[in-house]
């Protein structure tokens, strides 16, 4: 690892993230997708703005891209906004799911199409933006339409291309830097997304 910044010895992973369905059900529909997915591996606690999940970093993103796809299952415009974290554990509460092998749980294989405004911050790092380029770098050489926006970058196409390319960039840069924070804000069956369509 290039940089030490925090003394935290554990790499577990985590993930504070909503689920907000544009829909009078919401309520079942979050519900129903956290109940629906398998969540054996992690840490998770939800409450009434967000629900955190905590573990091992294939797992995080096995479980995220499950309930979002749980969700967008249901047809209804769905939004998800996920701030995932590793490197500076304040507790040690999940820890002991640090003992679960590799293989996910969770069959996300469906397909999805979505949208998604990621941002990746490489905490102490000089070097930070050659990091974060790297990254939009590899997304555009994954097959997905990759734009730079204003404080992010954003992701189309499949919904499992995009959670394997979030997962990729914190996999990589997590290697090199200690402390590293990404927010993503997908969006799934957007009205919006038809009008893109239909001016191609
Ligand atoms: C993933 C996720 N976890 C928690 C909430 C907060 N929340 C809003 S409505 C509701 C169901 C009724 O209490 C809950 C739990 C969310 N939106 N998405």
């Amino acid at each position: 690892m290039d940089n030490q910044v925090c003394n935290g010895t554990s790499r577990i992973v985590g993930c504070r993230f909503s689920v907000h369905p544009m829909t009078e059900d919401f309520v079942s529909v979050i519900l129903g997708a956290l109940e629906e997915v398998d969540t054996s591996k992690v840490w998770m606690q939800t409450d009434d703005v967000s629900t955190c999940i905590r573990g091992r970093l294939p797992h995080v993103f096995d479980v995220t891209q499950a309930i979002f796809a749980q969700a967008a299952k249901t047809g209804h415009h769905v939004a998800f906004s996920g701030t995932y974290s590793v490197g500076c554990p304040g507790d040690t509460e999940g820890d002991v799911y640090m003992s679960e092998d590799d293989t996910k749980v969770n069959n996300s294989d469906i397909d999805q199409y979505a949208a998604c405004d990621f941002a990746l911050y490489p905490l102490g790092s000089d070097s930070y933006m050659d990091m974060i380029m790297e990254q939009v770098e590899a997304a555009k050489q994954r097959g997905l339409a990759v734009e730079s926006i204003h404080y992010a970058t954003k992701l189309r196409g499949e919904a499992k291309e995009i959670f394997a390319t979030l997962e990729q960039a914190f996999t990589v840069t997590q290697e090199h830097n200690s402390h590293v924070v990404m927010t993503a804000s997908i969006s799934a069956n957007s009205p919006s997304h038809k009008k893109e369509t239909d001016n191609e």
